[in-house]
């Protein structure tokens, strides 16, 4: 059962009113942002949307700004920034970085479409223990492409830790 959190959300002031972000689906995980005015993005071109929406989040909370897959797929839609990051305190404009990564084709958005979409998370914060060595891990220092591209071989996968 998807757990609900009440969230304040109000107009941007000096704004026409734009509807509330909305769930398409009982257990969607984002609620589509809107677009506050109508804008062409030309190919390539990159533009800071408004939504026209402000959220207080509760304490322990952040919202994620996400690209819509469709958007993406099928025409090179996305949120630059991705995951834009709605911090509990902010109460300012909710606003999306989007970018036309097309180099053809400009995409034109009218007031009122759905551009992004937001991801509600908890968050932890870390207290930050400064330490001279780090303790010793499987992993270590391996990244960015050392287990690889091929397929893991039998033996080397785990499924520990995935129950
Ligand atoms: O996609 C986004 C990302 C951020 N924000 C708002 C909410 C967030 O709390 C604030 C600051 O975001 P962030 O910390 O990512 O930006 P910054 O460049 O570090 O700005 P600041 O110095 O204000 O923290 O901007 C949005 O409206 N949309
Ligand atoms: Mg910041």
């Amino acid at each position: 059962m998807t757990q609900t959190l009440d969230v304040l959300l109000a107009p941007v002031a000096g704004q026409e009113a734009v509807p509330a972000p909305g769930y398409a689906h009982p257990g969607d995980a984002g609620a589509d942002l809107l677009a506050a005015e109508s804008l062409t993005l030309a190919a390539g071109a990159r533009a800071l949307v408004p939504t026209g929406v402000s959220i207080a989040l509760p304490d322990g909370y952040a919202a994620f700004v996400v690209p819509r897959s469709g958007l993406a797929a099928k025409h090179g839609i996305t949120v630059l920034n991705a995951p834009g990051t709605v911090d509990a305190g902010y109460r300012g404009e909710i606003k999306v970085t989007l970018l036309n990564t097309d180099s053809a084709d400009d995409y034109a958005i009218e007031k009122g479409d759905r551009i992004a979409q937001l991801v509600i998370v908890p968050v932890v914060r870390a207290r930050f223990v400064e330490v001279d060595t780090l303790p010793e891990s499987l992993r270590g220092e391996g990244g960015f492409g050392s287990t690889g591209y091929s397929r893991l071989e039998s033996g080397e996968a785990t499924t520990e830790g995935s129950k």
